[in-house]
């Protein structure tokens, strides 16, 4: 094992989180900060262009590929678990859409017990990362000069208006700003770009800033474990992509920002969680830390995915090919066309039920065909239209067996059957949207679940059979104050000090909506704590 230095602040996982956080921390010239990656530099063009998310959740360089145990609430099936491996992280392979969730979200964090989380608390953070290219924004709301672009889509598909105003002819109205307080109605998502172009936390945080002397990135070394001297975290020991061991220092603290499965997984195997699991796969119990790797929330999510007589949506056929070439000389010669959509380009949050107190479903419309056995592309045209429960009921866990090897993943998806319910009045609400005009003139016909499933019964085996996540995993880490949380309020790993958690796994409960503004948010709020804690010391 040889020792690979020692710094003040040791940032482990260089994702949403932790991408801002070495930005945030190294603005600081007095602090050595050391940024350590699993993955490799994000220099793949795949990144680049958005259309490149369809490559992205499948590559084995740039993606874990983790995958569940079987599912108790599907069938005993696993569904696979993309996570960013890679400066940027999720960031760096995730569908862009910029969403924050409600004030409700961060209000239920506050009273639970998590003060400085409410709306109103968090607003400027989300506002201080943020550059929003659309100037017609409530300015109260939304940050012009921040590191973070996010831009409206280029070149949206003409299916996402019709999908509006399909929307509207069922009362659903238009959203005008997914990011206000209190979100609700249909419209096009913004998405993190700049110019077109994706712009991960990487992009965004880390490359303005990558010449800063007091900022060492190291990429491909994956951190083994945190190293503990009598109850504080005096560094982190890591393996460089060939086999060697190094042991990093940290002065003042480290940080895992290795996110929702890394976070606790890192944990775990450094002796912090629940004792008896720690002990089962071997281990050496640092700290008894039962809620380590629980409380695992999900957006459980299924699709109902009709193939078109238009050719309007994004597909391949031969007719499409002269629009295809064009594509590729709009992405050339400007950015634009199909190459910079993220594919999951509107949607928006709906409730169940007139008697819900706010949007508890949302929608993501891909004017797309997408496959509905696995393959990447399938041949013609059509539109897939996701749906997935805003605030599910169903936990799941983090969990090791054994001491080396990959964690277990228990996603729970649908074990609480509140979940199912709500998705089949999503997937009829999917339905009818897609039956109005002027969705109806694409000339639809229905792939999945199909005319022949309509009984309540039916819709919930289909479900069952064939619902996912949407790849929006939090709450392992939990912040708060009772038995099962995690870290504190301050991102403090409770009894342990010199040890945050600052990523999506500090989340006590899902926001309602996609989770990569939140991550951002939390680790700009974790950075300003870091600093301010380090002059207290
Ligand atoms: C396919 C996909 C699509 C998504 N689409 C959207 C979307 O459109 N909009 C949205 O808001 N959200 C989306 N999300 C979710 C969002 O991207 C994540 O919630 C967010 O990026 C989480 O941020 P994080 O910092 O917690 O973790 P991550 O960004 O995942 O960062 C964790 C980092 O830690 C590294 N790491 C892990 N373990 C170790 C270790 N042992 N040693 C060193 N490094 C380690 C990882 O390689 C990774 O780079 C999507 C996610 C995926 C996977």
């Amino acid at each position: 094992m040889s020792e690979g230095g020692e710094f003040d602040f040791v940032i482990v996982g260089g994702g949403s989180a932790g991408a801002v956080l070495a930005n945030r921390l190294s603005a600081d010239p007095a602090l050595r900060i050391c940024l350590v990656e699993a993955g490799p530099r994000d220099g793949s063009p795949f990144i680049g262009i958005p259309l490149g998310v369809m490559w992205l959740t499948k590559d084995a360089r740039h993606n874990w590929l983790f995958s569940t145990a079987p599912q108790a609430g599907l069938n005993g099936r696993t569904v696979s678990v993309p996570r960013g491996k890679v400066l940027g992280g999720s960031s760096a392979i995730n569908g862009m859409v910029y969403i924050r969730g409600h004030r409700a979200d961060y209000d239920a964090w506050a009273e639970a017990g998590c003060t400085g989380w409410d709306y109103d608390s968090v607003l400027p953070y989300f506002r201080r990362s943020e550059a929003n290219r659309n100037a017609g924004l409530d300015a109260a709301f939304h940050g012009s000069d921040g590191p973070l672009a996010v831009s409206d889509l280029r070149n949206p598909n003409p299916v996402d208006l019709d999908f509006m105003e399909a929307a509207g002819r069922l009362q659903i109205r238009p959203c005008a700003d997914f990011n206000a307080p209190e979100p609700e109605g249909v419209g096009i998502y913004q998405v993190t770009q700049k110019d077109g172009k994706r712009h991960s936390t990487a992009r965004a945080f880390l490359a303005p800033v990558i010449r800063r002397g007091n900022l060492h990135i190291l990429t491909e070394a994956e951190v083994i474990r945190v190293d503990m001297a009598t109850g504080r975290a005096t560094g982190v020991t890591l393996r460089r992509k060939d086999g060697t061991e190094q042991r990093l220092t940290a002065r003042r603290e480290v940080v895992l920002s290795a996110g929702a499965i890394g976070s606790p997984d890192i944990l775990l195997r450094s002796g912090i969680g629940p004792a008896a699991q720690i002990r089962g796969f071997g281990g050496t119990v640092v700290a008894d830390l039962p809620g380590v790797g629980q409380n695992l929330q999900d957006h459980v999510d299924v699709m109902v995915i009709c193939k078109s007589r238009s050719r309007t949506p994004y597909g391949i056929s031969v007719g499409a090919l002269p629009r295809l070439a064009a594509d590729g000389l709009k992405w050339i010669f400007g950015n634009g066309g199909m190459l910079s959509s993220n594919m999951v380009e509107a949607g928006g949050f709906v409730r169940s039920s007139p008697g819900e107190p706010r949007p508890d479903l949302q929608f993501h419309i891909i004017p797309g065909r997408k496959s509905h056995r696995g393959r990447m592309v399938e041949y013609g045209h059509g539109v897939s239209l996701h749906t997935c429960v805003l605030r599910p009921e169903s936990r799941g866990s983090v969990t090791r067996s054994s001491a080396t090897g990959r964690p277990v993943i228990d996603l729970g998806l649908l074990t609480a059957e509140a979940d199912l319910a709500r998705l089949v009045k999503g997937v009829r609400l999917a339905r009818a949207i897609l039956r109005e005009e002027p969705m109806a003139r694409h000339g639809l016909s229905e792939i999945i679940p199909g005319d022949d499933v309509q009984s309540d019964e039916g819709l919930k085996g289909f479900i069952q059979q064939n619902a996912r996540t949407v790849y929006h995993p939090v709450g392992t880490c939990a912040m708060g104050r009772g038995p099962a949380a995690v870290v504190d309020e301050r991102l403090r790993v409770h009894g342990i000090s010199g040890l945050r958690v600052v990523d999506a796994s500090i989340m006590p409960t899902i926001v309602s909506g996609n989770t990569n503004a939140p991550a951002i948010m939390i680790a700009e709020k974790g950075a300003d704590m870091i600093l301010a804690d380090r002059l207290s010391a």
